[in-house]
C-alpha cells in the first residue's frame, strides 16, 4: 500500500464544512476543455543543483504588496523582475556572485546585510526577517541531521515523492504548513510538495528529480491559483468573502476565511483530474498546478484580487 499525503482527506473535510466558498464542478470541467494543461517547467532562471533549489523552496512565499505600494523588485542581466521570478532571478544572481548559498555552515550564521545583499533591487522583499530565519534553518538543520547537505534528505525519501514532503515537513518546521480547522488539522504542505515539483522539473524526472509517486502529490496551494480558479468561476465566494478580498482586507495566517480558500483550491484541481481520468491518461495534479499557475502569471486572470494572507507559508 504506497504511503499518501494527508492534504487531501484533511482539505475534502474543510470542504465539506466550507461556508464561504464553494466548487463549481461544470466551470471546471468547461475549464478543462478550454484548456493546455501540458505546460511545461520553466527552466529559465534557475540553477540545477538540489541545495539550490532547497534555498529556492525555503524562501519561495509572500511576494504581494498592498494596492498602491510598488512591488519589490530586482534586475538581472538587465531584465526586471518581480514576485517569484525575482527570488528566483536574485539566488541565481547571489550563486553567480559567489555567494555560497549551498553551504550550511555559511547559512546557519547568515546576516541581515548578506540577505539584504541577496535580495537588492528595488523596496524590500516582504517578510524579511522569515527569509533570514529559514536560511539558518536550513543551514542549522542540514548540518545536524544531513551532514550539511540536502543530497542526504533525498537518499532518506529513496525516489519517493511523499516521503520526501514528510521527511522536509517534519525537520524543517519552516516548511510544516499546516492550519486547524473546527478542530481538524488541515495540511497544505505547499512548499514542500513545490519543491518536489521543482525538483523533478530542474532535473526533467531523472536523477535527483526522479521519484515513482509524483501523482501523489496535490496541487500547491499558494495564492494564485485560487485567483485563476475564481476567475474562471471555478471557486465561488460567498458576498462576504467577496467584499473582504475584493477590498484587499487582509486575513490572519490559519483563519477560518484562508483555510476554506486554500483547501477548495486543492479539492477543485482534484476533482478536475478526476473528470479528466475518464477515458484520459491521468494527469498528476502537479502538471496542473503548473498550467494553472502560469496563466496566473497573465493580466486577463487579475482583474480580482487574490486573498491577501501575510503567510511564510506559501
Ligand atoms: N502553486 C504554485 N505556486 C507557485 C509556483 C511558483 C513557481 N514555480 C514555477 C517556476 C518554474 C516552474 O515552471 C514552476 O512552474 C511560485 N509559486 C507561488 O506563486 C506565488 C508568487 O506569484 P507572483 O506573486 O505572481 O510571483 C507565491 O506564492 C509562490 O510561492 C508554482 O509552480 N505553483
Amino acid at each position: 500500500m504506497r504511503e499518501k499525503l494527508p492534504v487531501l482527506d484533511s482539505t475534502y473535510y474543510v470542504v465539506q464544512q466550507s461556508k464561504h466558498v464553494t466548487i463549481n464542478k461544470e466551470a471546471a470541467r468547461q475549464m478543462l476543455l478550454k484548456g493546455d494543461v501540458n505546460s511545461a517547467w520553466h527552466p529559465d532562471l534557475h540553477i540545477v543543483e538540489p541545495d539550490w533549489i532547497f534555498v529556492l523552496d525555503a524562501l519561495n512565499f509572500c511576494f504581494w504588496e498592498d494596492p498602491g505600494h510598488p512591488k519589490w523588485s530586482v534586475e538581472y542581466n538587465g531584465e526586471e523582475y518581480s514576485g517569484y521570478w525575482a527570488l528566483a532571478a536574485s539566488l541565481k544572481r547571489a550563486y553567480e556572485e559567489g555567494v555560497p548559498l549551498t553551504n550550511a555552515e555559511f547559512l546557519t550564521t547568515i546576516s541581515s546585510k548578506t540577505v539584504e545583499k541577496i535580495f537588492r533591487g528595488k523596496q524590500t522583499i516582504p517578510l524579511f526577517q522569515y527569509r533570514v530565519n529559514h536560511l539558518r534553518e536550513l543551514g542549522e538543520v542540514l548540518l545536524e541531521k544531513y551532514d550539511g547537505t540536502f543530497v542526504n534528505v533525498l537518499q532518506q525519501a529513496r525516489q519517493s515523492a511523499v516521503a520526501l514532503v514528510n521527511e522536509v515537513v517534519k525537520n524543517f518546521p519552516s516548511f510544516n504548513d499546516v492550519a486547524v480547522y473546527e478542530e481538524q488539522t488541515v495540511y497544505f504542505y505547499k512548499r514542500a510538495q513545490l519543491l518536489v515539483s521543482d525538483l523533478y522539473g530542474a532535473f526533467e524526472g531523472e536523477g535527483y528529480g526522479d521519484f515513482y509517486d509524483l501523482d501523489e502529490l496535490t496541487i500547491f496551494a499558494d495564492y494564485k491559483l485560487p485567483q485563476v480558479l475564481r476567475h474562471y468561476r471555478v471557486l465561488e465566494y460567498d458576498d462576504y468573502l467577496s467584499n473582504l478580498v475584493d477590498q484587499y482586507v487582509r486575513f490572519a495566517p490559519g483563519s477560518p476565511e484562508e483555510v476554506e480558500i486554500r483547501a477548495a483550491t486543492v479539492q477543485a484541481v482534484e476533482m478536475m483530474r478526476q473528470s479528466l481520468t475518464n477515458g484520459q491518461r491521468t494527469i498528476p495534479a502537479f502538471k496542473l498546478d503548473w498550467w494553472l499557475w502560469t496563466l496566473g502569471q497573465d493580466d486577463t486572470v487579475r482583474e480580482k484580487p487574490y486573498h491577501r494572507v501575510r503567510s511564510p507559508f506559501y
